[in-house]
């Protein structure tokens, strides 16, 4: 039987459309294509009809009051959400070092002691892949009921061969079997090992000629990362990773200038990246690198309010021509939290951006994050049919009812998996 979906008469029904081959900068970024009283049709998994409901309606009215009916009368209707950024396949929390950060001790410092990123390799690299599996399926669930129809996941928390590549066919295993989409990330070069941080150069070594070769073969990621920052990965270093990275065909993200101003964003044009992430201390070189070069700035707010940490300048990005997508960087050290919703609120109140930007962010934007804005982050004819439905009348209400989750339904592929704000 033919799978379809028809929704109607939304409040608001945000497209998004006609961003598909460049992501939406400067005054482009508050462009949201709004349909008011709009319905959309889905059929076998991709969108087919986007209008008003006048012009949808007609073609499909059998379909009402059927099953295959949802009447968003009163809601704001978007694109499902998509989260560019997450370190998605861990183990445990880190609470503990949270208490040490409330009284006073640094993130670096706390890593440079062996805790931080080492303590939940450690954690990691001791879990199983089915305990790592379970964990991470519990956290898309919390990312589906958030709105979030795909993410991006990475590894770096296994630090060997052997335990990258459990991290990602977790995440490969999660993409067959979750209803969410998981694009995924090669991460070796997240931390060096705490016993060789006084020798970081065999490690460099492997990552290039033993685990770069072998997930690129194994087809396990997409992209390829580094933490480029003082103490961690140098932009030299950095470099000959992501270099190495190009040659077996795995595009280049960078985590940069997170802590300090260490030319990340400087080297992300430099390479090419398709991203550079966190930038909460870019330099206005960096910023005019990355819009000249079209790297997407993923800017991580849920990571400066939670390291209590100066916020990413993201109005001085989008009015500089730099491209900006947000996300949440869930992960059990900077960043424990899976709420895209809330991390659009910060983006607003904390980062000088607008309710439309926050929405283009979180959407195409994100999409172009992670190179799949052909096929989703807008609603239009031939895309996926992923729609993240809000109960509230317009979409300013989103990013004004902060710390809230005001999703009330959500589809994966023309599926309702969410109604009601609760799982089916
Ligand atoms: N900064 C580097 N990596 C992660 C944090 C990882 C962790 O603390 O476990 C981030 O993007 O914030
Ligand atoms: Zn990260």
């Amino acid at each position: 039987m033919t799978q379809k979906l028809l929704i109607t008469n939304a409040a608001q029904l945000i497209t998004m459309a006609g961003h598909n081959d460049h992501p939406a900068k400067q005054e482009a970024m508050s462009d949201l294509e709004i349909i008011e009283n709009g319905s959309v049709y889905i059929e076998e998994g991709k969108v087919v009809a986007v209008g008003t409901d006048e012009e949808v309606r007609a073609d499909y009215q059998d379909l009402i009051g059927t099953e295959s009916h949802i009447d968003a009368t009163g809601k704001v209707v978007t694109p499902g959400l998509i989260d560019p950024h997450t370190h998605l396949v861990h183990a445990g929390t880190r609470e503990n070092e949270y208490a040490m950060r409330l009284k006073g001790k640094t993130y670096m410092e706390i890593m440079q002691a062996g805790g931080g990123i080492h303590a939940t390799t450690r954690a990691t690299q001791a879990a199983s892949h089915e305990q790592l599996y379970e964990e991470s399926r519990k956290r898309l669930d919390q990312f589906l009921l958030h709105g979030v129809t795909t993410v991006e996941a990475k590894s770096g928390y296994g630090l060997t061969l052997e335990h990258e590549l459990k991290q990602l066919e977790v995440a490969k295993q999660l993409d067959s079997e979750h209803p969410v989409d998981i694009v995924s990330t090669f991460m070796g070069a997240h931390a060096v090992p705490i016993d060789e941080k006084d020798n970081p150069e065999p490690f460099v070594n492997r990552v290039i000629d033993e685990m770069i070769p072998e997930v690129a073969n194994k087809k396990l990621a997409t992209f390829n990362d580094v933490f480029c920052e003082r103490g961690v990965f140098t932009p030299e270093q950095s470099k000959r990773i992501l270099e190495a990275g190009k040659q077996h065909g795995l595009i280049p993200k960078v985590h940069a200038d997170e802590i300090e101003p260490y030319g990340g964003a400087e080297l992300a044009a430099q390479v090419g990246a398709i991203s550079a992430d966190h930038l909460l201390k870019a330099s206005e070189q960096g910023i005019k690198d990355m819009a000249e070069a079209d790297v997407v700035g993923v800017l991580l707010p849920g990571t400066a309010f939670f390291l209590m940490a100066e916020f990413a300048d993201a109005r001085r990005m989008i009015d500089g021509g730099v491209a900006v997508a947000l996300s949440t960087d869930a992960n059990p050290g900077s960043s424990p939290t899976i709420s895209l919703p809330f991390i659009m609120n910060l983006g607003c109140l904390k980062m000088g951006m607008t309710p439309e930007e926050v929405l283009t962010a979180t959407t195409i934007n994100a999409a172009h994050a992670i190179g799949a804005a052909g096929e989703i982050g807008s609603l239009e004819p031939g895309k996926k049919g992923d729609v993240t439905i809000f109960n509230v009348p317009n979409y300013l209400v989103l990013s004004y009812q902060y710390g809230m989750n005001h999703v009330d339904t959500v589809i994966k592929a023309g599926k309702a998996l969410v109604l009601g704000g609760q799982l089916q």
